[in-house]
């Protein structure tokens, strides 16, 4: 779950007495405190407000680009209420053998997504090990074997209608957000509020970063921690995972319907 932890909660509370400080310093920070600000405002209010389960879920994949997708709709949505869509990232719901089954339980109407990305990439972001030499692909290593999408995808088609299911193009959604954004916000039956006006793609960072807006008054790049530098791999060793993961893709984009070319 990504909660804000309580304790950090206070201490900045404690240092940054006036909203704009709390708010700059949560966004240096990587927090986004937009939400409990409105909370706290609608709390004083008549409004009653409720504890919701989540309506939509990313699921994964762990290293395809699942914060910015988050950050993506949650920096950018108006609050609102109704019509609210509650959500939640958990990577690794997508490889864990028995949260489909426990997700079906908590919400059978659960919207689910899943961004996925060139599985020989997402196996290198996944790991700071040195590849190379003589190395050979082990299929049981974790960075490996969570680029076998079809296994956990058809895990989740067990329980779960195709069309509840929205496979996120990773590589899109760096080089084309509002594109993988808006197929986001239609799955997510939200108004597309969200267009290629709120991108910039900064180029120190290498990838795209939201511009400046009411609740953002800088704009806004996913923190240190995303879109790391990774060292170089050599050649055959790439050469060594396409090999490996060609037959798994095929398997996934007969099942997917959606041919990724990866
Ligand atoms: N806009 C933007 N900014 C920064 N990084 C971006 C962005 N879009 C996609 N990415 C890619 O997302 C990778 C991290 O993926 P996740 O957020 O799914 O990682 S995690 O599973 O939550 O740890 C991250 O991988 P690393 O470079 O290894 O950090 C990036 O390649």
């Amino acid at each position: 779950m990504n909660n804000i932890p309580f304790t950090l909660n206070n201490a900045i509370k404690k240092f940054a007495s006036y909203k704009n400080s709390a708010r700059n310093l949560a966004s240096i920070l990587g927090i986004n405190f937009g939400d409990e600000f409105e909370y706290r405002r609608l709390k004083k209010t008549s409004v009653s407000l409720t504890k919701k389960l989540p309506d939509a879920l990313i699921i994964g994949v762990k290293k395809c680009g699942t914060r910015a997708l988050l950050e993506f709709i949650r920096e950018k949505m108006p609050a609102t209420l109704e019509g609210q869509v509650t959500m939640e990232k958990t990577p690794s719901y997508w490889v864990t053998k028995t949260a489909p089954k426990r997700v079906h339980a908590m919400n059978p109407a659960v919207k689910l997504i899943a961004v996925v990305r060139d599985p020989v990439t997402r196996a290198i972001m996944n790991s700071s090990v040195r590849w190379g030499g003589t190395w050979s692909v082990d299929a049981s290593w974790p960075p490996v074997r969570i680029g076998i999408y079809s296994r956990p995808y058809r895990r989740w088609l067990r329980w779960f209608p195709k069309e509840r299911l929205l496979l996120v193009n990773g590589e899109r959604l760096v080089v084309d957000p509002a594109a993988e954004i808006a197929r986001v916000q239609d799955f997510l039956g939200l108004k597309r509020v969200i267009t290629d006006k709120h991108f910039y793609f900064n180029s120190t960072k290498g990838f795209p970063c939201l511009l400046k807006s009411e609740t953002k008054p800088v704009p806004h790049c996913l923190g240190k921690t995303k879109g790391r530098n990774h060292p170089h791999i050599d050649i055959s060793t790439i050469s060594k995972l396409k090999d490996f993961y060609r037959p798994h893709n095929e398997k996934f984009y007969k099942i997917s319907g959606i041919n990724f070319k990866w």
